[in-house]
């Protein structure tokens, strides 16, 4: 199936000059957002996940089908503010903004093995920082996924050393 088909994309979205890639018409087609779940759950098939966390919010609509695909536990990363209980956070920047990302201190055991899951790599700031997020716990980053990568933003070179995976390029 040519899964990049079923991305829209958007001009100057949310601001002039950023190619916007809208990932809700592909969420729309329930086939598609199968068969897009099944071959990111591929790589990591056979091996022991502990817990997929996603950062807010797309990263949500990508890591729960992914955990539940792999039998896994699901964690969220939140914007500043939304999680109850205490956190550990970071700030970071991405294509076209800035802002704070926190997780729950006791959402990772150390030695977990954890995949990072997000719709879309762009600069790799947002990633990056839930990474790192992760590793403050005690977890083990045993694979970063997107659906989405934008490699003419070079957000891998952020990501050295690390297993990333993604099923659609620009
Ligand atoms: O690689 P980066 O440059 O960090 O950009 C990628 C991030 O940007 C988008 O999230 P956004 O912050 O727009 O939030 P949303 O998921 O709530 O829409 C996207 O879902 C990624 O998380
Ligand atoms: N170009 C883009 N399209 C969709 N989401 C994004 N997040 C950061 N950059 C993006």
């Amino acid at each position: 199936m040519d899964l990049k088909s079923k991305i829209r994309v958007i001009e100057d979205f949310p601001h002039e000059g950023i190619s916007f890639k809208d990932i809700t018409t592909l969420m729309q087609d329930g086939v598609a957002f199968k068969e897009a779940i099944k071959q990111m759950a591929e790589p990591f098939k056979g091996q022991h996940v502990d817990v997929v966390v996603g950062p807010e919010a797309r990263g949500f609509l990508i890591g729960t089908p992914l955990a539940y695909e792999l039998t896994s536990g699901f964690a969220p990363v939140r914007k500043s503010g939304k999680l109850p209980y205490e956190v550990v956070e970071a700030n970071y920047e991405l294509e076209y903004g800035k802002d704070t990302l926190q997780i729950h201190k006791d959402a990772i055991r150390p030695g977990d093995k954890v995949i990072v899951a997000d719709d879309l790599l762009a600069t790799g700031g947002t990633v990056k920082s839930t990474v790192d997020l992760v590793e403050e716990l005690g977890g083990e980053v045993i694979g970063v996924t997107f659906l989405i990568e934008l490699t003419y933003l070079n957000g891998k070179d952020k990501l050295t050393g690390y297993d990333i995976n993604s099923l659609i390029k620009y």
